[in-house]
């Protein structure tokens, strides 16, 4: 069984360390919404789903004492890309302003019920991805993912590894190749432990094997996360996802999103419109605590990339597969949204 990613208990956000994994399980606990921020910000939680459901108990953690508009402020200015964070900051600040008359108490059971909410739904959207995204694996064959989409990266089951438990609970028997993930190692680090613990057939490799892994080995589908997606189906995901995307096509391999209908974002047009958040270089330029890159050598650390939609076979979302025409069909899902 796996560490819960997020725990809400007697008024303290616990936050699973994902930096110590897979070697120590330790939890960091956050008692405002500028701890709930730093954690967000140094990825002790990490994953889209995962930082709007932090986020949402950090604004409640916030009506301890902090300034509630500039808590949601700070929140928003953790990481530009995943737009889940976005999402649960203004879920809850709609909930805010809908009930400022409120006693403090009152107030506080009101915004603390909703953060739960967020949390709970995250879960069983997650399973209803993966019921819809394990139709697309056969009963016995090989997927490729890259960076962490799973249990660790939402409130639990995961998204694009949510796609794989379904698929093991159907009986399908599926060998999974996980991309180690540079800088950040989420694959090799997040992933591979997940599913191991999972009693899966995880092999990871490096990202640059994958397209040459392709070339040899039958993978019925790749299968990731996003951060963000737009209207027209560009998805921003993990850096060196557009890479895998690039090698599916080369290789006829299907090329799968797996995301809830809230990482889509109505404010981009296309994957143009994605902020990319650039990191410091230092992940580059150490390799396991050890300096390879000198300082007087530029790093270029962009976290994310978008894998334009012609690239992409399908976006598994709680409601069904959206495939091409992308834009056509992702407004059928928000009919007269706004942002
Ligand atoms: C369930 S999608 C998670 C998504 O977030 C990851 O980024 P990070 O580890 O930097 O938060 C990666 O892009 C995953 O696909």
């Amino acid at each position: 069984m796996l560490p819960a990613t997020i725990e809400w208990k007697e008024g303290r956000l616990l936050l699973l360390d994902q930096r110590q994994l897979p070697s120590r399980t330790e939890y960091v606990s956050c008692e405002s919404a500028e701890e709930t921020a730093r954690a967000i910000e140094n990825m002790t939680v990490r994953g889209a789903p995962a930082i709007g459901v932090a986020a949402a108990y950090g604004l409640v953690l916030a009506l301890k004492g902090e300034d509630f508009a500039a808590a949601a402020r700070r929140l928003a200015g953790t990481r530009p890309t995943a737009v889940n964070l976005f999402w649960a900051i203004r879920r809850m600040e709609a909930l805010w302003r809908a009930n400022e008359d409120k006693n403090k108490d009152e107030l506080y059971l009101i915004m603390e019920k909703e953060a739960k909410n967020i949390h709970d739904e995250d879960i069983e959207i997650n399973k209803s991805i993966g019921r819809f995204g394990q139709e697309i694996l056969p009963e016995k064959g090989a997927a490729i993912t890259h960076c962490n989409a799973g249990a660790l990266a939402t409130a639990g089951y995961g998204t694009a590894l949510g796609v794989f438990r379904a698929a093991a609970e159907a009986g399908k028997e599926i060998k999974i190749y996980a991309d180690e993930t540079r800088p950040r190692l989420q694959g090799s680090l997040l992933t591979a432990y997940e599913l191991q613990r999972d009693g899966f057939d995880v092999t990871v490799i490096t990202d640059s094997m994958a397209a040459f892994l392709m070339s040899r080995v039958k993978i019925d589908a790749a299968v990731t996360g996003a951060d963000r997606v737009a209207m027209n189906g560009d998805a921003a995901n993990k850096i060196g996802t557009y890479s895998l995307a690039i090698a599916a096509k080369r290789h006829g391999v299907p090329f799968y999103i797996a995301a809830p209908l809230s990482t889509f974002d109505a404010g981009c047009a296309s994957g143009e419109d994605i902020p990319i958040e650039e990191r410091g270089g230092g992940e580059v330029r150490a390799v396991g605590g050890v300096e390879v890159v000198p300082e007087e050598i530029k790093v270029w650390n962009p976290a994310f990339d978008v894998t334009p939609n012609e690239l992409i076979t399908g976006i598994i979302t709680e409601r069904g597969i959206i495939r091409a025409p992308f834009a056509e069909n992702i407004k059928k899902f928000f009919p007269g949204r706004k942002r």
